[in-house]
């Protein structure tokens, strides 16, 4: 099975929720945002949950199914958007980060570090 099912579909459902991010960065409230809540943490707390996330998905990969993975798939990119945003790092800096990659073998790249 191919990892990218419709890539229009993707980009647009990121885009969407980057746009709430953003929206709740700015307007929104903690008593009814989730979002607006952990922001106004800051950092920390945000960087706390995105790991939290990240350990919950890869407890799915390992002993959940796959319905399960992709909901916990979907929390950690939530959280992960929430922390750039924090952060103050866009899509389009994580988007030139992966063009740059593009073309470039992952083994190749790690071979060029060691020289
Ligand atoms: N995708 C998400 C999303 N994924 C997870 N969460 C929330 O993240 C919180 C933490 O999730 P957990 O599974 O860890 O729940 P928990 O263990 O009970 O949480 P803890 O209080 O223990 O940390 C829950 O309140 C979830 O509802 C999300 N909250 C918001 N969004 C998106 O952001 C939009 C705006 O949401 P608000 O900012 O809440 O209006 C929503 O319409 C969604 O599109």
């Amino acid at each position: 099975m191919s990892i990218l099912g419709s890539a229009d579909r993707l980009a647009e459902a990121l885009a969407h929720l980057g746009m709430t991010i953003d929206t709740r960065a700015e307007t929104g409230d903690a008593s009814s945002s989730w979002t607006a809540k952990l922001l106004s943490k800051g950092v920390g707390a945000c960087a706390d949950k995105a790991e939290e996330e990240a350990g919950e998905f890869i407890q799915a990969l390992r002993e959940e199914s796959n319905d399960r993975v992709a909901s916990e798939a979907a929390d950690m990119l939530y959280h992960a958007l929430v922390a750039l945003r924090v952060r103050g790092v866009s899509l389009d800096d994580v988007a030139a980060a992966l063009e740059t990659r593009q073309g470039t073998s992952g083994i190749a790249e790690k071979a060029s570090r060691k020289g």
